[in-house]
């Protein structure tokens, strides 16, 4: 059995959902369905999750949101229009939104995973009414009752792990499953979302429930490329690259799948395979638990920008036992999670998202420096990550000389390196206004582009 997942530019609209019909009834194997909502149908468009996340904001506001309501609508309208689905659709698609609006849940945050979470729901209603339509019946399932229990961390949520035996009896139906993605119900039968993109981490989930054969993925490149081709034009194909480099390539920037949506693949050893919905006989990308490291021993350089670092200098820091626990502890108590350390001597640099720190900038630096007593503590924002990845990258001399060499032709100012950490990955960090210097540097020692 496949579990296939469909990214919202693979259901933007009706010509979109007739090719998905085309691929899932072309392979019996493809009984159990992932749908996003509706994606961007062309470059300057607008997600439907995103509308539906300003809808719920001037819902919060008090504002009128009658035009924006009918927007999100209108994209179910178009789309039930051009599939010739029955007009009932779209009725039921604006009563289960002001339904929504009308019964507030417990709190704005479980509001706002209620409205996003429509996206998907109301998605794959229409998606199961058109599969049926076309001669191939299908269902619609609801994710809290077939079991996607999910914890109440609403717009950031994880996976319950007593999900997953529930979920795995999806595999009896003889319909095609038509499951909506990036959502799930708390304990308390609350709708609750997992992080943005996160429908790939449903797919991810369902595969582990009925030990898929294979998690494909479609979505609308051929394959995952060895860097983002929106900023690098021609990146050579990946064809195969192990769950690790795809998570650290995912954590800092490949926006092409969602680096959370690996944990229940690699628990379970189901291989992904990412494919193309426009180009399905394309073999794409398979992601499986090893590859040979003499292949290529970097497979993917990848780079996110909104980070920041906490530089902290004492004398004999080296010295002073539990230093690194205390500076550590106080960002655990602030709820700040952080990404990496690099130290030295007298030295230690905490890197984190900047939209981690945020508000808890002030206390962070003024705890450190009463209780830790630094001869200094800065706080730099604007930095870029630069993820150099590959199977094999420890044994192999020389790749930190060869990226360094490539950024100091270029001009590009190191901020930061962290090697050895990670066995497969080198991290620079450098200025934003240097990420794509950077990425083009790199671009061209290791791929030739
Ligand atoms: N390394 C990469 N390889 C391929 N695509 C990438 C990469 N990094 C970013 N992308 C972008 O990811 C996009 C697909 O992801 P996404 O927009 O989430 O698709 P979907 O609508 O299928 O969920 C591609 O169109 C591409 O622009
Ligand atoms: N629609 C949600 C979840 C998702 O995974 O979407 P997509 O498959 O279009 O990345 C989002 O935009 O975050």
């Amino acid at each position: 059995m496949k579990i296939v997942k469909f990214g919202g530019s693979s259901v933007a609209n009706a010509a979109q959902i007739s090719k998905i019909i085309d691929i899932v009834t072309g392979d019996v194997d493809r009984r159990i369905v992932v749908v996003s909502a509706p994606g961007k149908r062309n470059s300057s468009d607008i997600k439907v999750t995103d509308l539906l996340i300003a809808l719920a904001n001037t819902v919060l506001a008090g504002n009128d949101y009658e035009a924006e309501l009918s927007t999100v609508v209108g994209r179910y309208a178009e789309i039930q229009r051009d599939l010739n689905l029955s007009e009932d659709v779209v009725d039921v698609i604006e009563a289960d939104l002001r339904g929504r609006i009308e019964n507030r849940g417990s709190s704005d945050a479980q509001f706002m995973d209620s409205m996003k979470a429509s996206g998907e729901d109301n998605n794959a209603k229409v998606i199961a009414e058109a599969f049926t339509k076309a001669g191939f019946p299908a269902e619609y399932v609801n994710p809290g009752p077939a079991g996607m229990l999910l914890s109440d961390e609403f717009g950031n949520a994880e996976v319950l792990p007593e999900s997953f035996e529930k979920l795995a009896t999806l595999k009896q139906s003889d319909k095609i499953q038509i499951f909506p993605g990036f959502f799930g119900e708390t304990k308390n039968g609350e709708v609750a979302t997992f992080p943005r993109g996160g429908s790939d981490i449903t797919g991810a989930i369902l595969a582990a429930a009925v030990n898929a054969d294979v998690y494909e993925n479609f979505t609308d490149v051929d394959s995952v490329c060895a860097m983002d081709p929106r900023v690098i034009d021609n990146p050579p194909a990946i064809d195969c690259m192990t769950y690790r480099e795809m998570r650290e390539l995912s954590y800092a920037g490949f926006g092409v799948f969602h680096d959370e949506a690996i944990v229940p693949a690699v628990r379970a050893q189901i291989p992904i395979c990412i494919k193309n919905t426009n180009n399905p006989s394309a073999p794409g990308t398979m992601v499986v638990p090893q590859r040979s490291p003499d292949e290529r021993t970097v497979v993917g350089i990848s780079s996110a920008p909104g980070f920041c670092s906490i530089y902290i200098d004492k004398y004999m820091m080296n010295r002073e036992v539990g230093f690194g626990r205390r500076l550590l502890s106080i960002l655990e108590e602030e709820g700040v999670s952080f990404e990496h350390t690099p130290s030295g001597i007298d030295n230690i640099s905490v890197i984190m998202a900047s939209a981690n720190l945020s508000k808890k900038e002030e206390t962070v630096v003024n705890r450190i420096k009463s209780e830790l007593k630094p001869d200094a503590v800065t706080v730099e924002h604007g930095l870029s990550l630069v993820m150099v990845v590959g199977e094999g990258m420890q044994y192999t001399p020389g790749l930190a000389a060869k990226a360094t060499g490539a950024f100091s032709s270029a001009g590009v100012n190191l901020e930061m390196i962290n090697q050895g950490a990670s066995e497969i990955s080198m991290m620079f960090a450098v200025k934003d206004a240097d990420r794509e210097k950077a990425l083009r540097a790199l671009g061209s020692e290791f791929f030739g582009v």
